[in-house]
C-alpha cells in the first residue's frame, strides 16, 4: 500500500455484496402489497446503485406508472421496501467469493469502511447477515438525497471519522456514482469490476480490478492519483 493511503471505502451492493436477487425480492414484495407486479432480477440489477427511492422511481416508470401515481405510492413502496429489507436481511445477499478474506486480510492493517447510498440501517443489517460487519470501523449510508453519491459527502464523513483527509482514502466500487464520488472527494478510485456498473472510459483515473483478490496485489503497486 502507498504511504499515503490509509483507509479503504467500500462500496455495498455489487461490491462487496451480490444482493441484486435480494434488492428484487423486497422491491417485489413491495410492489405485491401494492398490487403491483414484480420485475425478474435482470431489470432489477440495473437500478441498483443510486438508492432505494431512485429504485423505486425507476420500478414505477417501468411500470408505466411514473407521472400518474400520486406520490403517496413511492413513499408506501419505499416504507414497504425497507421493512421487506429489514425483515429479511439474510435473503439479501451473499458476499462475493473473496471478499470476506479480502476484509479479513486488509482489516489487519487499515481501517475498511462502507460507503452506500443504502440508507444506515438497511446497510448495516445487510452486512451484519452477510457477516461483514465485524471487519469494518464503520458504515456510512446515504440516511438524507443529498449525501448520495456522486455527492462526495459521505466519503468525507468517513475520512473525518478516521480523522484522515479523504486523499488518504481508497474508494472501491462498481458504479459510475461510486468513482465520481471519489473524484469529487479528492480520493483514488478502484473500480470492482465483478458488480454491477459499466466499466469506466478510459479517461477515468482508476484501478481496475477482474475479482476481490487482485485489490491485494494493487495496493502494492503505485496509487492512480496524487
Ligand atoms: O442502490 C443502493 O441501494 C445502494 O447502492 P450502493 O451500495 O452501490 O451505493
Amino acid at each position: 500500500m502507498s504511504e499515503r493511503l490509509r483507509a479503504i471505502a467500500f462500496d455495498l451492493d455489487g461490491t462487496l455484496v451480490d444482493s441484486a436477487a435480494g434488492v428484487a425480492l423486497a422491491l417485489n414484495d413491495a410492489l405485491a402489497r401494492a398490487g403491483l407486479p414484480g420485475f425478474d432480477v435482470a431489470a432489477v440489477r440495473g437500478w441498483i446503485g443510486d438508492g432505494p427511492d431512485a429504485l423505486v422511481h425507476r420500478a414505477l416508470r417501468a411500470s408505466a406508472l411514473d407521472g400518474v401515481s400520486p406520490a403517496t405510492l413511492a413513499w408506501r413502496l419505499r416504507r414497504d421496501f425497507d421493512a421487506a429489507t429489514l425483515r429479511a436481511a439474510a435473503a439479501q445477499g451473499s458476499p462475493y467469493p473473496g471478499v470476506a478474506a479480502l476484509l479479513r486480510a486488509l482489516s489487519q492493517a487499515h481501517p475498511l469502511v462502507v460507503v452506500t447510498n443504502k440508507p444506515t440501517p438497511l446497510a448495516r443489517a445487510v452486512l451484519d447477515a452477510a457477516g461483514l460487519l465485524g471487519h469494518l470501523s464503520a458504515v456510512h449510508g446515504a440516511d438524507t438525497p443529498a449525501e448520495r453519491k456522486p455527492s462526495p459527502r459521505l466519503i468525507e464523513q468517513a475520512a473525518q471519522g478516521l480523522d484522515l483527509p479523504p486523499a488518504a482514502l481508497l474508494m472501491v466500487g462498481d458504479g459510475p456514482a461510486d468513482l465520481q464520488a471519489a473524484c469529487a472527494a479528492g480520493c483514488r478510485a478502484a473500480w470492482a469490476g465483478w458488480g454491477y456498473g459499466p466499466a469506466p472510459g478510459p479517461a477515468a483515473d482508476a484501478w481496475r480490478l477482474d475479482a476481490p483478490q487482485d485489490l491485494l496485489a494493487r495496493l502494492q503497486q503505485p496509487a492512480p492519483m496524487t
